[in-house]
């Protein structure tokens, strides 16, 4: 579950980017996060991943308090976590097989363990094949699919996506929204930040509308066109 409370948040300059914001989202729910380019999507996020630190209010995430967590143990509650970049985020220098293998590492997992998960999850996005390669090698719909793979390899209980169709075509959005979806439905939580309207018309899921930092609608995805995943 994940609790924010008349959650406020003042950038440092003066910018207020979220104001007085009451949000519940049950674990393993698919939410859409939408509003203009600085409407305060990413701001959310970011309070969310420990990124920024609320200005008010209170944000609780699986039952912790987010704002009591101490910066010695930021890391750990971020493994709870998974996050899917707009622009990936790959190491060029790195095989696919090794940026994925890094999330594992730095977690301080045991290695017998690292390499049969990274090729499962390079098997689940569909992307095992291209295991040797370097991500200038693959296709933006393949980058972010070793982007999912990273994100999901420490198995999070909740995925955070900014944007991450944003430089996807739309079948290859399509594709990266079914992996998504496949994941959701193993009981992981997504939440999605997106200003495309056309990626909401692709599936019936919650969607969160946020407007100069306020949430303007909050909804069950009654108002969008029919389903088509
Ligand atoms: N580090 C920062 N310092 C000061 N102001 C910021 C900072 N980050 C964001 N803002 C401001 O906060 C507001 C919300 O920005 P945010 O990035 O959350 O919007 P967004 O909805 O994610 O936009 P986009 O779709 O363009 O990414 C904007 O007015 C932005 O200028």
């Amino acid at each position: 579950m994940i609790k924010f409370t008349n959650v406020e948040k003042t950038y440092a300059d003066g910018s207020k980017s979220l104001c007085n914001i009451n949000l519940g989202i049950k674990q393993g729910e698919f939410v859409f996060l939408v509003g203009h380019s600085g409407a305060g999507k990413s701001t959310l996020l970011k309070l969310l991943t420990r990124e920024e630190k609320l200005s008010d209010g209170r944000l609780s995430v699986l039952g912790e308090e987010i704002t009591k967590i101490k910066t010695n143990k930021i890391h750990k509650y971020r493994r709870n976590l998974g996050i899917v970049f707009q622009d990936f985020k790959l190491l060029n220098e790195k095989t696919v097989f090794e940026n994925v293998e890094i999330a594992m590492r730095v977690v301080g997992e045991n290695s017998k363990k690292i390499r049969p998960r990274v090729m499962e999850v390079l098997h689940r996005v569909g992307i095992a094949d291209k295991c040797n390669k370097y991500p200038t090698e693959l296709s933006g719909g393949e980058c972010q699919r070793v982007g999912i793979a990273r994100a999901i390899v420490n198995k999070p209980s909740i995925v955070i996506a900014d944007e991450c169709t944003g430089n996807l075509d739309l079948n290859n959005s399509v594709e990266i929204l079914k992996l998504l979806n496949e994941i959701n439905a193993e009981g992981v939580t997504v939440i999605m930040a997106t200003h495309d309207t056309e990626i909401l018309k692709l599936q019936p899921k919650r969607v969160i509308e946020i407007e100069q930092g306020k949430i303007i609608k909050d909804t069950k995805r009654d108002f969008y066109d029919e389903a088509v995943i």
